[in-house]
């Protein structure tokens, strides 16, 4: 579903987003306006994966309009991301004291009317035409599927799978976005390096495009140092041991729930030199992929587990990243210095910022040389 030749021939529904990514900054940048530059990854990020999984856009920049499906989203991902005392103490699950089941039993029950609605949509539109033409989308490579093995993928479960990818992709490119950005604003070399990658390889005029990721090294090694330096996902998800285990001379009881911390495998001096600072040449001079097979920097995870949507990810966040540093220099609100800016971490379901970013935009188009920081 999310392989190398469906995500080719959907490409262009997510460069329509990018570009309006692009539309919105322009716009702050010419009033002087500060961007949150989280809630423009959110909505990006939404955008692409309603346009990958269904072909439609379902939110927009600065806007307070009923966009339900955006809404909903971040409804389920505070249900998903708050403190359950439940999860401490087994017996208030009855009470459900914070009422955390039930606020997330009413928002999934939302979600799940609102693709119905969507797959439903779809079956009538293709039903009724004789020359309709096939969406590149997820939910059409579903029905497909689920159409010709209906025993082993009836429709029932579409739904249970695009609410997984929808909630799992959203937050979480958003959030990597926010904190690649952080780093960039703060260390003014690494933007300039950055940007000055996108002029050569791509060119100053044209739009970076999914194909060009390859070709940007500097910019994948700035989102690597920041994967190991602020890791979306700190704990991954919880693993339990189905039978006694013994890992390096360890001995792991039947039924215990294991965490991987990997926010202290990225911050271990005996893996790392200098591990609390920023620097993401450390990454051209070390061949390291987060692949899930270099366990010094696992953000996706490993293993059976691993994130599924990864091969999407490693596309939405160097593109959104370099749509914003591509035509556009950022400085911190108020006249803030960079190294002033804030970068203290939020634990949670993923690892968030305790101040969310804001900055200016200063759009570059009439400018003929990289500005020096
Ligand atoms: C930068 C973006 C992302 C990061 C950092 C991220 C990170 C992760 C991590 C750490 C896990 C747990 C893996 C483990 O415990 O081994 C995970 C699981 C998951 N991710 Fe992602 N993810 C991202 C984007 C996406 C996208 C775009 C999608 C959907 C297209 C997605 C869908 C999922 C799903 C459904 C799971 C649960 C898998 C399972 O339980 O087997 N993620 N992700």
């Amino acid at each position: 579903m999310l392989s190398v030749p469906r995500l080719e021939a959907s490409q262009g529904l997510r460069q329509e987003k990018l570009q309006k990514l692009c539309d919105y900054i322009h716009e702050c940048s010419s009033n002087h306006q500060l961007v949150d530059v989280g809630e423009a990854a959110f909505v990006t990020a939404l955008n692409i994966m309603s346009a990958t999984l269904f072909s439609i856009d379902c939110a927009q920049f600065n806007s307070d309009s009923t966009q339900e499906l955006k809404e909903t989203t971040r409804a389920i991902i505070k249900v998903m991301t708050t403190f359950n005392l439940v999860d401490l103490f087994p017996t208030l699950k009855p009470i459900d004291p914070q009422r955390i089941m039930h606020k997330s039993r009413s928002c999934v029950g939302q979600i799940y009317s609102i693709l119905e609605d969507r797959i439903n949509q779809r079956l009538k539109i293709s039903a009724a035409s004789t020359d309709y033409v096939q969406k590149n989308d997820l939910l059409e490579a579903l029905l497909d599927y689920s159409q010709s093995k209906p025993s082993e993928f009836p429709k029932e479960h579409i739904k249970h799978l695009l609410l997984d990818l929808f909630v799992g992709g959203t937050d979480t490119t958003a959030v990597t976005v926010e904190w690649v950005m952080t780093n960039i604003i703060r260390c003014p070399q690494v933007m300039l390096k950055a940007r000055n990658e996108l002029w050569d390889v791509v060119g100053r005029n044209n739009e970076v495009k999914e194909s060009d990721i390859s070709r940007l090294p500097y910019l994948q090694s700035v989102i690597k140092e920041t994967f190991r330096f602020h890791p979306t996902g700190p704990l991954l998800i919880p693993r339990k041991a189905e039978v006694d285990t013994e890992i390096n001379g360890y001995i792991i009881p039947k039924n215990s729930q294991i965490l991987v911390n990997i926010w202290a495998i990225g911050r271990d001096s005996s893996i790392w030199s200098n591990p609390d600072s920023f620097d993401p040449d450390r990454f051209l001079r070390r061949e390291i992929d987060v692949k899930g097979q270099h366990f010094e920097l696992i953000p996706f995870g490993s293993g059976k587990r691993m994130c599924p949507g990864y091969p999407l990810a490693t596309r939405m966040v160097p593109l959104i990243v370099a749509t914003m540093i591509h035509n556009f220099e950022w400085k911190p609100e108020k006249g803030m210095k960079p190294e002033e800016m804030d970068i203290s971490e939020k634990f949670g379901g993923a690892l968030k910022k305790v101040v969310p970013l804001k900055a200016f935009p200063i759009s570059l188009k009439v400018q003929s040389t990289p500005i020096e920081p």
